[in-house]
């Protein structure tokens, strides 16, 4: 059904490359090939997603040397040591630069892929191919990719654009509830940060979203997608506005790393962080108590935590927030709210909002 068919592109000049959203790309011969013409295929995968999808992806492929790797899934396996054994398979199978890799996953995929093509012989091309919703609206656009590090989220990395995004809807379907609902968080993000229209048509259909109506969902990647894509091409290496995609993460990647990478998914983690965002932005005078009422209620509707981990605490919080990439001269930047749909990256906040933000205290 070509008409369902919606195309972004980001703008990064000769680097320039289109998110193809809708159903059925995966089986769309056509589509991959001219995305993917090389000879040389190496395709990453999870032992979750691999058995659903990894044929119907090689069928449309066709003909080619197509190698294969399913890593263990979980966002724990996002680590260098995940990236050995890829790189040996390649070597193995002669891959040259003139190879492509392909990301047929979540974030946890997309991420770990990308970084495999930006280094495997200092760089080669790479296709993301998305499977959750997190990683349609988010983490498969931009060229963010890396590994964790046990002392903190995403530290070792490049910046390293696909040559296209292959976002084929009818996935979702078979995607759990609970990745679903953390995919919705970085949704909410794009509607609080700069979206205030997008954030009023959300309280209107959450419900939708979350029953994975068609036409809903289409609506929501198309939607993210024109929005990160507008902020990557102004700021692709985030020297500014592109921070602003981390609102929620200064708190949220401390959740995840004092976690272990463990229970607390990236969207969950990133959920309980704007809720702290809102608050603190609360304290500071910069939106109104019903502002940040709105906000966290939107994300209490989608099912996702709204608090940190109770024993995460204020001391520990720092520890990893003091290793933030946004830092600047061993400041501390947050991303904060001035209203809803108007974030800022700021260093100038008062220190006592953030300690009592960090603490829990009970909202005034
Ligand atoms: N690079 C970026 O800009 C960026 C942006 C946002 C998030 N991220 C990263 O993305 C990661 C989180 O991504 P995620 O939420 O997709 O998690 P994930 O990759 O772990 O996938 C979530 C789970 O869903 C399973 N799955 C994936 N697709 C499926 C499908 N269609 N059907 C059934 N099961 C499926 C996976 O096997 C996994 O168990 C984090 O590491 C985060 O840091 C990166
Ligand atoms: O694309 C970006 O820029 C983002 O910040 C998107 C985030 O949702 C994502 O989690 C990203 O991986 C965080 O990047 P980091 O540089 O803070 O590690
Ligand atoms: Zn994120």
């Amino acid at each position: 059904m070509k008409h369902d068919r919606r195309l972004v592109e980001v703008a990064l000049g000769d680097r320039s490359y289109l998110i193809h959203i809708g159903r059925g790309l995966l089986r769309d011969a056509a589509l991959m090939r001219e995305n993917i013409p090389a000879r040389q295929v190496m395709i990453i995968s999870n032992e979750t997603v691999a058995p659903l999808y990894l044929d119907a992806l090689k069928t449309a492929l066709g003909e080619r040397r197509i190698t294969a790797a399913s890593l263990p899934d979980g966002e724990q396996e996002k680590c260098l040591e995940s990236m050995l054994p890829v790189f040996d398979e390649m070597l193995v199978n002669g891959f040259g630069r003139d190879c492509q890799v392909v990301a047929l996953g979540g974030g946890v995929i997309g991420d770990l892929a990308g970084f495999v093509a930006a280094t495997y012989q200092r760089g080669v091309d790479f296709v993301q191919v998305p499977t959750t919703l997190l990683a349609m609206v988010d983490s498969s656009v931009g060229g963010k990719t890396g590994v964790n590090h046990p002392r903190g989220k995403n530290m070792i990395g490049a910046f390293h654009q696909p040559r296209a995004v292959i976002a084929d809807l009818a996935v979702l379907e078979t995607l759990p509830d609970r990745e679903l609902r953390a995919g919705m968080a970085e949704v909410i993000k794009y509607a609080l940060l700069g979206d205030r229209e997008f954030l009023d048509w959300l309280e209107g259909h959450v419900d939708a979203a979350l029953a994975r109506e068609p036409d809903a969902l289409a609506f929501i990647v198309e939607r993210c997608c024109r929005n990160k894509a507008a902020i990557v091409a102004a700021d692709e290496r985030e020297a500014g506005q592109r921070a602003l995609l981390n609102l929620g993460h200064t708190f949220g990647h401390a959740i995840e790393a004092a976690r272990g990478y463990g229970d607390w998914l990236h969207g969950e983690a990133i959920a309980a962080g704007m809720c702290m965002a809102a608050r603190m932005s609360a304290r500071q005078g910069w939106i109104t108590p019903q502002d940040r009422d709105r906000a966290v209620a939107l994300i209490a509707r989608v099912g996702l935590p709204t608090q940190p981990p109770s024993d995460l605490d204020a001391v520990r919080f720092r520890e990893f927030m003091a290793r933030d990439k946004k830092n600047r001269d061993g400041e501390l930047r947050l991303v904060l709210l001035r209203g809803l749909g108007d974030a800022i990256v700021t260093a100038d906040y008062d220190d006592a909002a953030l300690t009592a933000t960090l603490e829990g205290r009970a909202d005034a």
